[in-house]
């Protein structure tokens, strides 16, 4: 049959991986719109999707291939044998149980535990070096099972967190202040969801804080109702998911870019979920968001931000909930 002819130039083995090996584990819209976001922008060039679904990843795996002509060249294989996975520098969890009808938020992280059960010890057991990115819902409870059921060290066990929230609350900030979300400094901390932290003081543009245009920013007492802005962030899920039956290009964007700034070692800063004992006087072992700086390693530093009394008691209040349901968990 028809072949290349090569003057093969070198006797070296293929190698195993090109040690930026991403694993995203989930075919659901989550997931392929991560693998979609990668194969576009480039982020890797060597992609693994495993599921348990393996017509629907079989499917997404040709559909991907077929646009490879495109752009730069990604390596990309499916399949429900974690086998796949093996040697991946980042493992992306995007798996899990959808909320049912009248199911509590405290079912599904038990539903979920079960599945991460399933899921954690065969990515370590492929890629023990690696560095696990959780995207599944309850974020900053799953990512503490994660760590647990991994044994990794906590800097290689990331939860995407309130790093959409953030994103959206910069977004939201944009359109008051005319100019582009990433010229905006804004973050939102703690818990991904409902009761995460929206830091006022910490809001700029070009060094010009939000609090010096207007001391009462974020306060209930505020004229100007700042503190709609994070209503509105807190309610965007709920109303996209309403609207559209799930979220997904925000978090793929968001997915993106912390993969970038691990897979180039770049050191940039994001709202993402880490272990937060002895963080703003927390003494239990939860994961909650915090600024962390994100590199080949993982989470290699977190910055220590001022907090005023109230922002600091809100975060208090949300590790005091999570160690509260982290204790009623089996696994
Ligand atoms: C012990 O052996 C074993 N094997 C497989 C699983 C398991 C169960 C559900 C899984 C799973 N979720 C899933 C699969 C099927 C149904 C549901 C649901 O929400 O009803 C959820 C996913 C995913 N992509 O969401 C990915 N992997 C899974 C893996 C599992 O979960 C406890 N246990």
């Amino acid at each position: 049959s028809a072949k290349l002819k090569f003057h093969t130039q070198t006797t070296a083995p293929e190698k195993s991986s090109s040690g930026r090996k991403v694993t995203i584990v989930g075919a659901g819209q989550v997931g392929m719109s991560i693998a979609f976001c990668f194969v576009n922008q480039s982020i890797t060039s060597e992609l693994a999707l495993v599921d348990v679904m393996e017509d629907r990843l079989k499917g997404e795996l040709m559909d991907l291939q077929h646009g490879l002509a495109f752009v730069h060249n990604v390596k990309i294989c499916s399949g429900s044998d974690y086998a796949l996975s093996a040697n991946s520098k980042l493992c992306i969890v995007t798996a899990g149980a959808e909320l049912r009808e009248g199911e509590s938020r405290l079912d599904l992280v038990q539903r979920n535990t079960e599945i991460l059960k399933d899921i954690i010890p065969k990515l370590v057991e492929h890629s023990p070096d690696t560095i696990l990115l959780i995207v599944s819902d309850p974020v900053d409870l799953l990512t503490y099972v994660a760590w647990k059921l991994s044994g990794l060290p906590k800097e290689r066990v990331i939860g995407s967190g309130t790093n959409v929230d953030s994103a959206r609350f910069r977004f939201l900030l944009s359109e008051r202040f005319k100019v582009a979300p990433n010229s905006i400094h804004g973050w939102i901390i703690g818990e991904h969801g409902d009761t995460s932290v929206p830091v006022w003081s910490g809001v700029d543009v070009a060094g010009v804080r939000l609090r010096d245009l207007n001391p009462d920013a974020g306060m209930e007492s505020d004229t100007e109702n700042w503190n709609d802005i994070h209503k509105q962030v807190v309610q965007s899920a709920y109303e996209i998911i309403r609207l559209k039956g799930h979220t997904s290009w925000a978090m793929a964007s968001s997915v993106a870019t912390l993969t970038t700034a691990i897979l180039k070692n770049t050191r940039n800063v994001h709202a993402v979920s880490t272990s937060v004992e002895g963080i703003h006087g927390v003494q239990h072992p939860v994961f909650l968001s915090v600024p962390c700086v994100l590199g080949e390693s993982g989470i290699t530093d977190i910055i220590q931000q001022t907090l005023t009394e109230d922002e600091r008691s809100q975060f208090q209040k949300s590790a005091a909930t999570l160690h509260e349901v982290q204790s009623n968990l089996v696994f």
